[in-house]
Protein backbone atom coordinates (compact mmCIF):
# COMPACT_ATOMS: atom_id res chain seq x y z
CA UNK A 1 0.00 0.00 0.00
CA UNK A 2 1.54 3.63 -0.82
CA UNK A 3 1.89 5.46 2.32
CA UNK A 4 0.07 8.48 1.01
CA UNK A 5 -3.38 6.77 0.44
CA UNK A 6 -4.72 7.54 3.66
CA UNK A 7 -5.02 11.54 2.11
CA UNK A 8 -7.65 10.59 -0.23
CA UNK A 9 -9.79 8.68 2.34
CA UNK A 10 -13.18 9.94 2.93
CA UNK A 11 -14.58 6.88 5.10
CA UNK A 12 -13.58 4.52 7.57
CA UNK A 13 -15.57 2.23 9.86
CA UNK A 14 -13.86 1.53 13.42
CA UNK A 15 -14.00 -1.57 15.13
CA UNK A 16 -14.45 -2.30 18.48
CA UNK A 17 -12.08 -5.47 19.63
CA UNK A 18 -13.92 -5.75 22.88
CA UNK A 19 -17.20 -6.18 20.86
CA UNK A 20 -18.68 -9.61 19.25
CA UNK A 21 -19.27 -9.11 15.30
CA UNK A 22 -19.88 -12.14 13.30
CA UNK A 23 -18.25 -13.42 10.14
CA UNK A 24 -21.24 -12.43 7.87
CA UNK A 25 -21.31 -8.59 9.41
CA UNK A 26 -17.91 -8.15 9.85
CA UNK A 27 -17.50 -9.36 5.38
CA UNK A 28 -19.78 -7.06 4.77
CA UNK A 29 -18.15 -4.38 6.45
CA UNK A 30 -14.63 -5.14 4.87
CA UNK A 31 -16.01 -5.50 1.08
CA UNK A 32 -18.49 -2.62 1.47
CA UNK A 33 -15.89 -0.32 -0.23
CA UNK A 34 -14.96 2.04 3.14
CA UNK A 35 -11.27 3.00 2.86
CA UNK A 36 -9.73 1.46 5.76
CA UNK A 37 -10.92 -0.23 9.28
CA UNK A 38 -9.37 1.18 12.40
CA UNK A 39 -9.54 -1.25 15.30
CA UNK A 40 -9.84 0.55 18.63
CA UNK A 41 -11.65 1.52 21.62
CA UNK A 42 -11.55 3.10 24.72
CA UNK A 43 -11.26 0.75 27.76
CA UNK A 44 -10.99 -3.56 28.29
CA UNK A 45 -8.52 -3.64 24.79
CA UNK A 46 -6.75 -6.61 25.05
CA UNK A 47 -3.70 -8.18 23.06
CA UNK A 48 -5.60 -10.89 22.58
CA UNK A 49 -8.95 -8.65 21.01
CA UNK A 50 -6.56 -7.33 18.71
CA UNK A 51 -4.74 -10.25 17.19
CA UNK A 52 -8.39 -11.52 16.77
CA UNK A 53 -9.88 -8.92 14.87
CA UNK A 54 -6.69 -8.61 12.90
CA UNK A 55 -6.55 -11.75 11.89
CA UNK A 56 -9.75 -11.91 10.44
CA UNK A 57 -9.77 -8.51 8.72
CA UNK A 58 -6.76 -9.46 6.93
CA UNK A 59 -8.64 -12.28 5.31
CA UNK A 60 -9.90 -9.05 3.28
CA UNK A 61 -7.67 -6.31 1.29
CA UNK A 62 -9.05 -3.31 2.98
CA UNK A 63 -6.37 -1.41 4.99
CA UNK A 64 -6.02 -1.94 8.54
CA UNK A 65 -5.42 0.35 11.27
CA UNK A 66 -4.83 -0.15 15.04
CA UNK A 67 -5.57 3.14 16.91
CA UNK A 68 -3.68 2.42 19.83
CA UNK A 69 -5.38 2.75 23.57
CA UNK A 70 -3.04 1.31 25.25
CA UNK A 71 0.82 -0.15 25.07
CA UNK A 72 -0.24 -3.74 25.96
CA UNK A 73 -2.47 -4.40 23.00
CA UNK A 74 -0.23 -3.17 20.36
CA UNK A 75 1.18 -5.98 17.86
CA UNK A 76 3.29 -5.82 14.52
CA UNK A 77 0.90 -6.41 11.16
CA UNK A 78 -1.58 -3.76 11.06
CA UNK A 79 -0.81 -1.25 7.96
CA UNK A 80 -0.76 1.80 10.15
CA UNK A 81 -1.01 2.93 13.77
CA UNK A 82 -2.73 5.38 14.90
CA UNK A 83 -1.78 7.21 18.19
CA UNK A 84 -4.08 9.84 19.95
CA UNK A 85 -3.25 13.22 21.64
CA UNK A 86 -5.90 13.73 23.66
CA UNK A 87 -5.29 17.83 23.66
CA UNK A 88 -8.18 18.60 25.69
CA UNK A 89 -7.22 16.29 27.92
CA UNK A 90 -6.15 17.63 31.60
CA UNK A 91 -3.68 15.03 32.35
CA UNK A 92 -0.79 15.04 30.38
CA UNK A 93 -1.01 11.27 30.45
CA UNK A 94 -3.15 11.60 27.77
CA UNK A 95 -1.20 14.39 25.95
CA UNK A 96 2.09 13.07 25.38
CA UNK A 97 3.09 10.84 28.77
CA UNK A 98 1.98 7.68 28.02
CA UNK A 99 3.82 8.09 24.35
CA UNK A 100 6.64 9.08 25.77
CA UNK A 101 7.14 6.06 28.60
CA UNK A 102 6.49 4.21 25.19
CA UNK A 103 9.11 5.65 23.45
CA UNK A 104 11.44 5.15 26.18
CA UNK A 105 10.98 1.41 25.64
CA UNK A 106 10.05 0.14 22.58
CA UNK A 107 11.50 3.18 20.84
CA UNK A 108 14.05 1.01 19.30
CA UNK A 109 11.71 -1.29 17.69
CA UNK A 110 9.21 0.93 16.29
CA UNK A 111 9.21 1.60 12.28
CA UNK A 112 8.54 5.32 12.69
CA UNK A 113 6.69 5.70 9.15
CA UNK A 114 4.11 3.58 9.90
CA UNK A 115 2.68 5.67 12.91
CA UNK A 116 0.46 8.68 11.97
CA UNK A 117 -0.46 11.28 15.23
CA UNK A 118 -4.20 12.19 15.43
CA UNK A 119 -5.38 15.49 17.76
CA UNK A 120 -7.90 14.49 19.30
CA UNK A 121 -10.44 16.87 20.74
CA UNK A 122 -12.91 15.39 22.62
CA UNK A 123 -16.44 16.96 22.88
CA UNK A 124 -18.84 14.79 24.20
CA UNK A 125 -18.75 14.86 28.16
CA UNK A 126 -20.72 11.62 28.33
CA UNK A 127 -18.83 9.48 26.52
CA UNK A 128 -16.60 6.95 27.72
CA UNK A 129 -13.72 8.44 26.01
CA UNK A 130 -14.33 11.99 27.39
CA UNK A 131 -14.08 10.82 31.21
CA UNK A 132 -11.80 8.29 31.07
CA UNK A 133 -9.39 10.41 29.53
CA UNK A 134 -9.99 13.35 32.11
CA UNK A 135 -11.42 15.69 29.21
CA UNK A 136 -12.33 19.96 29.95
CA UNK A 137 -14.82 21.28 27.99
CA UNK A 138 -14.61 23.57 25.36
CA UNK A 139 -16.42 26.79 23.41
CA UNK A 140 -16.05 26.69 19.68
CA UNK A 141 -13.51 28.90 20.26
CA UNK A 142 -11.54 27.35 22.30
CA UNK A 143 -11.96 24.06 19.92
CA UNK A 144 -11.01 25.75 16.80
CA UNK A 145 -7.86 27.42 18.79
CA UNK A 146 -6.89 23.92 19.58
CA UNK A 147 -7.31 22.42 15.61
CA UNK A 148 -5.01 24.95 14.90
CA UNK A 149 -2.91 23.98 17.26
CA UNK A 150 -2.27 20.41 16.40
CA UNK A 151 -2.05 21.95 12.49
CA UNK A 152 -0.28 25.08 12.80
CA UNK A 153 2.15 24.30 15.49
CA UNK A 154 2.20 20.29 16.19
CA UNK A 155 2.07 20.07 12.44
CA UNK A 156 0.01 16.96 13.05
CA UNK A 157 -1.56 14.77 9.82
CA UNK A 158 -4.56 14.39 11.48
CA UNK A 159 -7.21 16.62 13.77
CA UNK A 160 -10.04 14.19 15.22
CA UNK A 161 -13.46 15.72 16.13
CA UNK A 162 -14.68 13.10 18.31
CA UNK A 163 -18.46 13.01 19.65
CA UNK A 164 -17.80 9.01 20.65
CA UNK A 165 -21.77 8.18 20.88
CA UNK A 166 -23.61 11.10 19.97
CA UNK A 167 -23.97 13.37 17.10
CA UNK A 168 -22.14 16.28 16.84
CA UNK A 169 -22.46 20.04 15.41
CA UNK A 170 -22.18 20.03 11.79
CA UNK A 171 -21.81 24.10 12.48
CA UNK A 172 -18.55 23.55 14.40
CA UNK A 173 -17.34 20.80 12.41
CA UNK A 174 -17.96 23.35 9.00
CA UNK A 175 -15.97 26.05 11.13
CA UNK A 176 -12.75 23.76 12.18
CA UNK A 177 -12.76 22.45 8.71
CA UNK A 178 -12.35 26.40 7.51
CA UNK A 179 -9.84 27.33 10.24
CA UNK A 180 -7.40 24.31 8.82
CA UNK A 181 -5.02 24.10 5.80
CA UNK A 182 -3.18 20.95 5.48
CA UNK A 183 -4.30 18.55 8.68
CA UNK A 184 -6.75 16.20 7.99
CA UNK A 185 -10.06 16.50 9.43
CA UNK A 186 -11.25 13.22 11.13
CA UNK A 187 -15.22 14.07 12.17
CA UNK A 188 -16.36 10.81 14.76
CA UNK A 189 -19.76 10.22 16.68
CA UNK A 190 -23.18 9.17 16.56
CA UNK A 191 -23.65 8.55 12.97
CA UNK A 192 -26.71 6.41 12.46
CA UNK A 193 -28.24 7.26 9.42
CA UNK A 194 -26.66 7.96 5.79
CA UNK A 195 -28.51 11.87 5.78
CA UNK A 196 -25.80 12.05 8.80
CA UNK A 197 -22.90 10.59 6.94
CA UNK A 198 -23.74 13.05 4.04
CA UNK A 199 -23.70 15.82 6.17
CA UNK A 200 -20.86 15.30 8.05
CA UNK A 201 -19.31 14.21 5.04
CA UNK A 202 -19.88 17.74 3.56
CA UNK A 203 -18.03 19.29 6.43
CA UNK A 204 -14.46 16.85 7.04
CA UNK A 205 -12.48 14.65 5.55
CA UNK A 206 -13.14 11.31 6.68
CA UNK A 207 -15.91 10.54 8.29
CA UNK A 208 -15.58 7.46 11.57
CA UNK A 209 -18.57 5.00 11.30
CA UNK A 210 -18.39 3.24 14.99
CA UNK A 211 -21.12 1.97 17.12
CA UNK A 212 -23.97 1.70 14.37
CA UNK A 213 -22.25 -1.57 13.18
CA UNK A 214 -23.29 -3.38 16.11
CA UNK A 215 -26.63 -1.69 16.17
CA UNK A 216 -27.69 -1.74 12.68
CA UNK A 217 -25.73 -3.13 9.94
CA UNK A 218 -27.48 -2.37 7.43
CA UNK A 219 -27.85 1.19 8.71
CA UNK A 220 -23.90 1.66 8.99
CA UNK A 221 -23.39 -0.05 5.04
CA UNK A 222 -25.79 2.54 3.38
CA UNK A 223 -23.05 5.64 5.17
CA UNK A 224 -20.24 4.49 3.04
CA UNK A 225 -22.45 5.10 -0.49
CA UNK A 226 -23.61 8.43 1.53
CA UNK A 227 -20.08 9.38 1.79
CA UNK A 228 -18.34 8.75 -1.40
CA UNK A 229 -21.22 10.66 -3.24
CA UNK A 230 -19.79 13.79 -1.59
CA UNK A 231 -17.29 15.08 -3.49
CA UNK A 232 -16.54 18.42 -1.99
CA UNK A 233 -13.84 18.49 0.66
C1 LIG B 1 4.77 -2.77 15.59
C2 LIG B 1 5.22 -2.90 16.98
C3 LIG B 1 4.74 -4.00 17.81
C4 LIG B 1 6.05 -2.03 17.46
C5 LIG B 1 5.84 -1.34 18.68
C6 LIG B 1 5.39 0.03 18.29
C7 LIG B 1 4.82 0.78 19.40
C8 LIG B 1 5.12 0.41 20.79
C9 LIG B 1 4.05 1.79 19.05
C10 LIG B 1 3.39 2.63 20.03
C11 LIG B 1 4.08 3.93 20.14
C12 LIG B 1 3.34 4.93 20.88
C13 LIG B 1 3.89 6.30 20.90
C14 LIG B 1 2.17 4.61 21.52
C15 LIG B 1 1.34 5.51 22.29
C16 LIG B 1 1.07 4.96 23.61
C17 LIG B 1 -0.25 5.25 24.19
C18 LIG B 1 -0.84 4.21 25.07
C19 LIG B 1 -0.88 6.41 24.00
C20 LIG B 1 -2.17 6.74 24.61
C21 LIG B 1 -3.21 6.91 23.57
C22 LIG B 1 -4.46 7.47 24.13
C23 LIG B 1 -4.53 8.91 24.43
C24 LIG B 1 -5.51 6.69 24.37
C25 LIG B 1 -6.78 7.16 24.95
C26 LIG B 1 -7.95 6.41 24.47
C27 LIG B 1 -8.68 7.09 23.38
C28 LIG B 1 -8.63 8.53 23.17
C29 LIG B 1 -9.39 6.33 22.62
C30 LIG B 1 -10.15 6.90 21.52
C31 LIG B 1 -10.97 5.87 20.86
C32 LIG B 1 -12.43 5.99 21.08
C33 LIG B 1 -13.05 7.24 21.54
C34 LIG B 1 -13.15 4.93 20.86
C35 LIG B 1 -14.60 4.89 21.09
O1 LIG B 1 -14.79 4.41 22.32
P1 LIG B 1 -15.61 3.09 22.63
O2 LIG B 1 -14.77 2.23 23.52
O3 LIG B 1 -16.10 2.47 21.37
O4 LIG B 1 -16.79 3.69 23.45
P2 LIG B 1 -18.28 3.16 23.49
O5 LIG B 1 -18.23 1.80 24.10
O6 LIG B 1 -18.97 4.18 24.36
O7 LIG B 1 -18.79 3.14 22.11
O1 LIG C 1 -19.09 4.96 17.71
P1 LIG C 1 -19.52 6.24 17.08
O2 LIG C 1 -20.43 7.06 17.94
O3 LIG C 1 -20.04 6.03 15.69
O4 LIG C 1 -18.20 7.13 16.94
C1 LIG C 1 -17.20 6.74 16.03
C2 LIG C 1 -15.83 7.04 16.54
O5 LIG C 1 -15.53 8.39 16.45
C3 LIG C 1 -15.56 6.54 17.93
O6 LIG C 1 -14.23 6.72 18.22
MG1 LIG D 1 -17.84 2.35 20.39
Amino acid sequence: MVIEDYQQWRHVFKLDPNKDISDENLEAICESGTDAIIVGGTDDVTLDDVLNMLARIRRYTVPCILEVSNIESVTPGFDFYFIPMVLNSEDRKWIVGLHQEAVKTYGAFIEWEELLTEGYIILNPDSKAYQYTNSINLDEEDVVAYAQTAEKLMRLPFVYLEYSGTYGDPDLVQNVHDALDDAILIYGGGIKTKEQATEMAERSDIVVVGNVIYEDIKAALRTVHAVKKVNSK
